[in-house]
């Protein structure tokens, strides 16, 4: 049987990684519709109050890019005809990836260096000339990332050809040098050795991720409970007590289509009769569960396409290059060779955040000029991944406003000039969002989905005071994988996002 056009897939998650046919990958350039087209669909959208400190945040980064739209932008490059890779036949590789949960390991709390605060450095005064810096020269080597090893289980997996002209019969590829044939388990408790800095004295005491998730939407679940257990005082369940809970879910952000879901299932089993307070938060947190299960997914790494590229967008202080820091530990920790680019051109100390996180994650920085042309840094950064044979590349974008069309106009841009050198990237467009959000998250995905194909999600700072029913609307709505959340500023605290846990910690159940 001739073996058709394959994909290795390289998975980080809780669950079994699951065949993926190529024609279920999400690709973000399906059917875009244009920025202008976006702008229609959404202007009859109300605009959806922003938190003030989102707003107040977001408003003061947009201003300091004052001179962004006045910016001339570089015309989209022409790709060089060598640029356009030829389609190799490649592998499935089943990548299995264990991660072991605090819990199963049987950590109650981990000890770790102190919060690791990237230095915010002045702004460049002397731009250095129009040329892409790649720092290759890591202080803190990947190695340093110290990992329970157990082996890696690569297995080529032979499918039938799909309509696609026959093939050659390809030869297994051989696997990314740097997998040695160990399994890698991603423990929640990724310890990162300082190669040459002293164990701090006390280092604090830090709460397992799971706890610090709990008490991040423990705000979200104390309102819930409180309203709960004013409505079911003493009272048997009727029409008048389903529409006060409906109310209270929909004022959690949990939205409607949840709101609803919930009081059917509880209207089913116990209309007319007592009920409690736990047995309500126990029927929110299965239904819950239940629409956040199916976003629950494994981040898939295309590694047929090398590079496989990450563009990460969002509105300002969403967490996007903290993110792709934590991301970057992990993918190398794994084993992969990870190329970062500082797509943020228009804040110094973005530039400088991604060199740190290069630097402490051993992978190399392609960055610009401040006020470069960002389609422009990514082609180049692309270019460079190639070259240097990097498995994936992360780009990391500049904050913005979805209501900013030439902001989000840029980002159409970037899109457009990766596809120049792969059409089928960027594979993977993430959004963070910031889980302090609350309502105006739902119109930020809709519009950075619809003008720059976001095909993932990452849901960050549940660690502080969160909103996270957010995230619940979102799911049902839009449907998009949540592939991780962010619970705190460590480059260990991304964890891959678990539909159960998080249920039952906005439910407030035990
Ligand atoms: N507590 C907490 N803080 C976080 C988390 N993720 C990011 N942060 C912090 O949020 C702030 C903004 O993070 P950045 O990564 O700079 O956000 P950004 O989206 O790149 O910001 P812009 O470049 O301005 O768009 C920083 O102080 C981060 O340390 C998280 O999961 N928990």
């Amino acid at each position: 049987m001739a073996l058709g056009f394959i994909k290795k897939i390289f998975s980080f998650g809780k669950k079994e990684v699951e065949e993926v046919p190529a024609e279920e990958v999400l690709h973000p350039k399906e059917a875009l519709p244009t920025v202008e087209q976006t702008y229609e669909d959404t202007a009859a959208e109300e605009a959806l109050p922003v938190a003030d400190d989102v707003e107040a945040v977001a408003d003061e980064r947009v201003e300091d890019r004052g001179a962004f739209a006045e910016r001339e932008a570089i015309d989209e490059p022409a790709p060089e005809p060598d640029l356009l890779p030829e389609i190799e036949p490649a592998i499935i590789y089943q990548v299995e990836i264990d991660v072991t949960t605090a819990e199963e390991a049987g950590v109650a709390e981990v000890e770790s260096p102190p919060a690791f605060v990237p230095p915010v450095q002045p702004a460049e005064t002397t731009a250095p000339e129009e040329e892409t810096v790649v720092d290759e020269t890591p202080e803190i080597s990947a190695e340093a990332v110290e990992l329970p090893m157990d082996e890696v289980e690569i297995e080529p997996v032979a499918v039938p050809a799909p309509e696609a002209p026959t093939a050659e019969v390809a030869e297994p590829l051989p696997t990314p040098a740097k997998q040695s044939p160990s399994k890698v388990t991603v423990s929640r408790t990724v310890e990162e050795k300082q190669a040459d800095e002293p164990i701090p004295v006390a280092p604090e005491k830090r709460l397992a991720w799971f706890e610090r998730l709990r008490k991040g939407l423990s705000r979200s679940s104390q309102q819930l409970g409180d309203s709960i257990g004013g409505i079911f005082t003493k009272r048997k369940l009727d029409e008048d007590t389903l529409q006060d809970l409906e109310d209270v879910l929909i004022q959690a952000d949990l939205g409607m289509e949840t709101a609803i879901r919930i009081t059917d299932s509880l209207s089913a089993t116990r209309y007319g009769k007592d009920i409690s307070t736990e047995e309500v938060r126990t029927i929110m947190a299965s239904e819950i569960e239940k629409v956040l299960g199916p976003v629950a997914k494994p981040l898939e790494l295309d590694l047929s396409h090398k590079p496989h590229v990450i563009l990460v967008v969002g509105v300002n202080g969403t967490g996007k290059t903290t993110t792709i820091g934590k991301l970057a530990a992990k993918l190398t920790a794994g084993g992969l060779n990870v190329m970062l680019a500082a797509g943020d051109t228009f804040r110094a100390a973005a530039i400088e955040q991604l060199h740190i996180w290069g630097k402490r994650t051993g992978a190399p920085v392609v960055s610009s000029k401040l006020g470069a042309d960002a389609a422009g840094l990514a082609f180049d950064a692309w270019k460079q991944a190639k070259e240097a044979g990097s498995d994936v590349l992360i780009i990391d974008t500049a904050g913005r406003l979805q209501n900013r069309a030439e902001l989000m106009d840029e980002l159409a841009k970037i899109v457009r000039v990766l596809g120049k050198n792969d059409p089928e990237a960027p594979h993977t467009v993430l959004q963070t969002l910031d889980a302090t959000t609350g309502q105006n998250a739902l119109n930020q995905v809709e519009i950075f989905k619809n003008i720059a194909g976001v095909n993932g999600l990452v849901m960050t700072k549940l660690d502080g005071t969160a909103r996270g029913g957010i995230l619940v609307a979102i799911s049902a709505k839009h449907k998009l994988p949540v592939y991780f959340i962010g619970v705190g500023e460590q480059v260990d605290d991304l964890e891959p996002f678990a539909a159960r846990d998080f249920a039952k910690a906005i439910a407030g159940v035990a």
